[in-house]
């Protein structure tokens, strides 16, 4: 089997599918994408293709070496991200062509099922609680939070016990049954993550994610230690080695996006690394259904996996939605909050081309936000 083609959709709400055709009527998908850069990864995806075009796709593990290291300028959101939109399409082609789901191929399930948590919004303290609760109607068992609107380097006791307000309305609101976590957004300097997550300890959270940014993955150590709550990262971190500190940093949760951190194979590879030092994998996923078809292919290989993050009706998805681009939406239902183990070959959904044709055609770019303190300063959104 050789490859005839890559072909990029820069699709609404933000994401960014890839399509890879094969001479024998084989097609994988996968969705190579940083939010906000999709032009960007669609250009390295682009000039990663001549490579790819009349190998043989099967060659998986070969490709994605070449792909990452033989270019001698590697890792990074972008190349990262475009090696990972690959990876994942080859994988997808590899279990058409051997007629088994990915996780089959990757020794097989050991689950049946996967908890998937649900992101909520609202900014007053009640405005975040009902928010939890229509999720836990809808049957989810978790839910993550966004802990803070933007913080000062050093915030006021104001602003720094809204945060623990907006939490304990939520805990009171759903209860000890259910899991909630929060993300900083890398918003607190480490003083202030200091002085804030003590506050958080009497509430219970499953775990706060990036609660300084991923530069300071040094300072991490000291955050772990400061606190008794699990601390997450890992979105922006792109491979096994950006990994290493984190995970000897004593965080209790990775956090790899398979769209960022070099497809299914290297997040199977973190998946591992993470296992050494005894921390659990919940995929960052708030990307579209290949992305999170991807992820719980391994997830459902995985032995350390604790949840996996979906992207259903949070607040990016404007104008298309996670269900959009597939056949058969069903695949993602989410009875009890859980997705039951998918047994169709590849990446196990079927995406329907026409629709991110059409998609694509309409055209659609998407920017991050730009947040600003009080006094003008630029602050992480
Ligand atoms: O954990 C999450 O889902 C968020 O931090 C998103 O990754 C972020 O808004 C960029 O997409
Ligand atoms: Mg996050």
């Amino acid at each position: 089997m050789r490859i005839t083609s890559l072909k990029t959709y820069p699709v609404a709400p933000r994401w960014l599918f890839l399509r890879i055709d094969t001479d024998e009527g084989i097609t994988g998908w996968g969705e190579p994408v940083v939010e906000g850069r999709a032009a960007t990864v669609a250009a390295a995806v682009e000039e990663l293709s001549d490579y790819l075009v009349g190998a043989d796709p099967l060659r998986i593990e070969d490709h994605w070496q070449v792909l990452t290291r033989g270019g001698f300028y590697r890792g990074g959101p972008v190349l990262s991200s475009a090696v990972a939109g690959i990876d994942q399409a080859l994988w997808d082609i590899a279990g058409k062509a051997y007629g088994v789901p990915v996780h089959r191929l990757l020794g097989g399930p050991v689950r049946d099922r996967i908890r998937v948590y649900s992101w909520i919004g609202g900014d007053t303290p009640s405005d975040v609680a009902d928010a939890a609760l229509a999720q836990v109607e809808a049957g989810f068992t978790a839910v993550k939070m966004n802990a803070s609107g933007a913080l000062r380097l050093l915030d006021t006791p104001a602003e720094t016990k809204g945060i623990a307000a907006r939490l304990a309305a939520v805990r009171e609101a759903v209860g000890d049954g259910i899991d909630v976590a929060l993300d900083f957004h890398g918003r607190l300097t480490l003083p202030m993550a200091r002085r804030v997550l003590p506050m958080l300890e009497p509430y219970l959270p499953f775990f706060v994610e990036e609660p300084v940014v991923p530069e300071l993955t040094r300072d991490l150590a000291a955050v772990t230690a400061s606190t008794s709550i699990p601390i997450a990262t890992g979105e922006r971190l792109y491979s096994r080695w950006d990994f290493r500190p984190a995970l000897e940093a004593g965080i209790a949760v990775a956090q790899p996006d398979i769209s960022h951190a070099g497809g299914i194979s290297e997040t199977r590879r973190i998946a591992a690394l993470a296992e050494v030092h005894d921390v659990s994998l919940a995929p960052h996923c708030p990307l579209g259904p290949i992305a999170l078809a991807a992820s719980l292919q391994v997830g459902f290989a995985t032995p350390n996996l604790l949840i996996q993050e979906q992207s259903l009706g949070i607040h990016y998805n404007e104008h298309a939605d996670l269900l959009d681009y597939l056949v058969d939406p069903s695949v993602f239902a989410y009875a009890d909050g859980h997705v039951p183990l998918m047994e169709a070959p590849g990446l196990g959904i079927e995406v329907d081309a026409t629709e991110v044709e059409r998609a694509a055609a309409r055209g659609h770019r998407w920017r991050s936000p730009v947040w600003r303190r009080d006094d003008g300063s630029l602050t992480e959104w």
